[in-house]
């Protein structure tokens, strides 16, 4: 069995082969049964989140049993990591022989993680970002931060990162990285003006307050959000989710899982049939993108079990 560092995934994966490779995963499908989601309460801090995500190579579809494979991810959020200068999402993934279980791959699931979450966002950018994108806000500067900066600019011809975030020495380290790597990434001092700027919005933060405020959205920006992973957490508002037409990962975990979601649905703010697509029915033709230069569109994800095996498994084909 291979173990793979964090670096060795860094090495066998680049931003625009990983979007291709969750374009076909998306359209092509795998099993993935709902993800276990469980509260590590503990008396003197914040509850850990414990997430339990398997998938495997549908052999039903496939029409065969050869040359598939087994994955399951275990990841924990503790939000009180990053009072002690740790990054909230942990995490493992173990890749098995679809058909004996041998295990293949013990790979890094937290580099995995920020890999496919940034490439699923940029997938869904791919169809509902306009095609001359240049300015790019991204809000938070945490361990997504930078991969998301990446991703946006492998698929759009970004020629300004502004990074926002609430502690902004944080956001000075994360901008000094880019710029390290040749991107054009600089700190945005003022939110409110930064997003009625921007291109694309892409948010991956801790919040259960909004941050986005949909009012000051100029036509045509499109809003990637990527932080909450609970019905309490929150980073757009409202006006946000009425101005967009809005799009989720996968229908199941954003309409069960996403506060940004989940709120305006129990509110009534959004319908259901509002939702006009999931990253299937987007690459799949089934469903349309974005239908013109001035639509506001956002695309809420939570995750999915197929991303970490589609990439899992491109990891260990490059590495093995
Ligand atoms: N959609 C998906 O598929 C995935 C989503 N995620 C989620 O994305 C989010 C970010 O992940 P990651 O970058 O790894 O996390 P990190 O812990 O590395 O960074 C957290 C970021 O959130 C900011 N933050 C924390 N609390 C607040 C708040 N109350 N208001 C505003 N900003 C806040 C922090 O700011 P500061 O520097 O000031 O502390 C920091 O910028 C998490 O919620 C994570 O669960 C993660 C993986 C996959």
């Amino acid at each position: 069995m291979l173990t793979i560092s964090a670096a060795e995934v860094d090495q066998a994966l680049t931003f625009p082969g990983l979007v291709e490779t969750l374009r076909t995963a998306f359209r092509d499908g795998a099993v993935q049964p709902v993800r276990h989601h469980h509260a590590v309460e503990r008396p003197d801090g914040a509850a850990s989140t414990l997430l339990l995500m398997p998938a495997w190579t549908d052999f039903n579809a496939a029409g065969s049993s050869a040359g598939g494979h087994i994955g399951v991810k275990i990841v924990t959020v503790s939000p009180d990591n990053n009072a002690i200068g740790k990054p909230a999402v942990m995490g493992l993934y173990l890749l098995l022989d679809g058909t004996t279980g041998e295990p293949e791959a013990l790979i890094d699931g937290q580099r995995l993680t920020q890999w496919r979450t940034a490439c699923a966002s940029a997938l869904a950018a791919s169809y509902l970002a306009r095609k001359d994108a240049s300015r790019l806000l991204v809000i938070g500067a945490g361990a997504l931060s930078s991969f998301l900066a990446r991703a946006h600019s492998a698929m759009r011809p970004i020629k300004s990162v502004r990074i926002w975030n609430r502690t902004p020495a944080n956001a000075e380290k994360v901008a000094a990285a880019l710029r390290a790597e040749g991107l054009p990434a600089n700190v945005a001092g003022d939110l409110e003006a930064e997003l009625g700027e921007a291109d694309i919005v892409s948010s991956a933060t801790i919040s259960t307050t909004p941050l986005i405020k949909g009012a000051l959205l100029k036509p045509g920006t499109h809003v990637d959000l990527v932080g909450g992973f609970t019905p309490e957490m929150r980073e757009s508002d409202d006006d946000a989710i009425v101005r967009a037409r809005v799009y989720v990962d996968t229908r199941a975990g954003a309409t069960k899982e996403a506060g940004d979601i989940v709120q305006p649905l129990a509110s009534g703010v959004l319908k259901p049939e509002a939702i006009v697509a999931d990253l299937h029915e987007l690459t799949r033709g089934e469903k349309q993108g974005r239908q013109g230069d001035g639509e506001i569109t956002l695309f809420k994800s939570v995750g999915a079990a197929l991303e970490d095996l589609a990439a899992g498994i491109a990891v260990y084909k490059a590495l093995k």
